[in-house]
């Protein structure tokens, strides 16, 4: 039969990756070579053929050799039979109805790893919410995965880090002894929310730089909106109870710095064409593949508002994306007729302008040790 997967070529634990885009494909690779016997779900049989038979994924991977034990199925019940770890990486407003499918396939003691950044446009939930309501699992099956993880970047297998959490510690290590390779290593943490929350605010603020970019202005403005978007993460993200230092982590600062600085970006070169003035609905055409960014906009801003937690440049990105603002007026914080007030508030440094100081020297001393094995990537 076309769809079945050959026989196993691995040693390693059985898992699959639910989603063939470019960061379903990209960590089915990243598994493949830390020696995990890995099933890749595409969705389109055409698809799944060529990854298992040519070793290749052309629409998402172009050039990218993909790793000879690596195989894929169009069929779910194939592609999750005996998988003890589960990972998901499907535009996030398409999980709830590709975990129904999914469901009936699933082993009852599976991990399911969220891979994705974005939240329910419909109901405002993270990924691993979404996850915990569709599913009857406990919390402690459940694990993500965030960090400054541009696909085409690891496919090429050029060196980077994430971090793996769950309410487990126990999960996350376990998660983290399988996703991790010569070219990938995967720190670990219990900070779910701040992690989730992480990734997907990190794709707005790569919409206001992609929309400054767009509209010509430089460095200063570029610089000032990551700083000023950081702190924007990190309070949204703290007040629905995130560890500051997470937002500080690869799943903050690490993942906001690739994002905002790369053309790889989907969200960053959304904002670009946006800013030199294509309208949303044109955008949007344009974009072949999945842009979080432009969906979480919405819930995101809601849920700031039942919390009282201002975010200036994600409202500026909301009205530019509605047609209602001028890209060119898209500046690093508010308009000229705010009141001056401090950079942070004395409240702000104890919990987050600290914390960052504290993130960067222990970043600093993380790179001179050299790394040893999945640890914290906060203490
Ligand atoms: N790309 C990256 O660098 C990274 C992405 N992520 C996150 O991973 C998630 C997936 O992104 P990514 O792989 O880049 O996205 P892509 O657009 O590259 O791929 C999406 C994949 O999901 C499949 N899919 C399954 N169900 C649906 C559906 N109902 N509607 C549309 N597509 C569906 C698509 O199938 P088909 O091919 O048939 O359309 C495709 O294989 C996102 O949340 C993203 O933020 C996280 C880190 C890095
Ligand atoms: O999350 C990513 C890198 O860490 C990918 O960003 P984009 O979705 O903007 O391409």
């Amino acid at each position: 039969m076309r769809n079945r997967p050959p026989a196993r070529r691995g040693t390693g634990k059985r898992v699959a990756v639910l989603g063939a885009g470019s960061w379903g494909t990209t960590f089915a690779k990243i598994l493949a070579d830390g020696g995990a016997d890995v099933v890749v779900w595409a969705r389109r049989p055409e698809l799944a053929r060529e990854i298992q038979e040519g070793k290749r994924n052309s629409d998402y991977l172009p050039g990218v050799n993909l790793p000879m034990n690596l195989r894929a199925t169009s069929r779910l019940d194939l592609a999750l039979a005996g998988a003890e770890q589960v990972y998901v990486s499907v535009p996030s407003q398409s999980l709830r109805d590709n975990l129904k499918l999914a469901a009936p396939h699933l082993h009852a003691d599976a991990t399911i790893v969220s891979l994705m950044k974005g939240v329910e446009k419909s109901s405002g939930l993270r990924m691993s919410e979404v996850i915990a309501q569709v599913l009857p699992i406990d919390p402690a099956q459940i694990a993500v995965v965030s960090g400054p993880n541009l696909a085409l970047e690891i496919a090429k297998e050029q060196p980077t880090a994430a971090v793996v959490a769950s309410d487990s510690l126990e999960t996350a290590q376990a998660v983290a002894s399988v996703a991790r390779n010569r070219y990938f290593r995967s720190f670990v943490n219990t900070d779910v929310i701040g992690t989730e929350f992480g990734g997907v605010l990190k794709n707005l603020i790569a919409v206001a730089i992609g929309i400054v970019d767009g509209v010509g202005y430089g460095e200063n403005t570029k610089a000032s909106i990551i700083t000023r978007g950081l702190v924007e993460m990190t309070d949204f993200a703290v007040a629905y109870g995130a560890h500051p230092d997470t937002l500080a982590g690869l799943a903050g600062l690490g993942d906001l710095i690739a994002t905002s600085q790369s053309p790889l970006s989907r969200n960053n070169t959304a904002g670009r064409l946006l800013g030199q003035g294509y309208r949303l609905a044109d955008v949007v055409k344009q974009m072949q593949q999945t842009t979080e960014g432009l969906a979480s906009v919405g819930p995101v801003l809601e849920l700031a508002r039942a919390k009282g937690v201002e975010m200036p440049i994600v409202e500026q990105v909301r009205q530019v994306l509605a047609g209602t603002m001028d890209p060119k007026d898209i500046a690093p914080h508010l308009t000229t007729d705010d009141e001056p007030k401090g950079e942070r508030t004395l409240d702000d440094q104890a919990q987050g302008g600290s914390a960052v100081r504290r993130a960067l020297k222990r970043a600093f001393d993380q790179l001179r040790d050299g790394g040893r094995g999945a640890r914290g990537d906060r203490p």
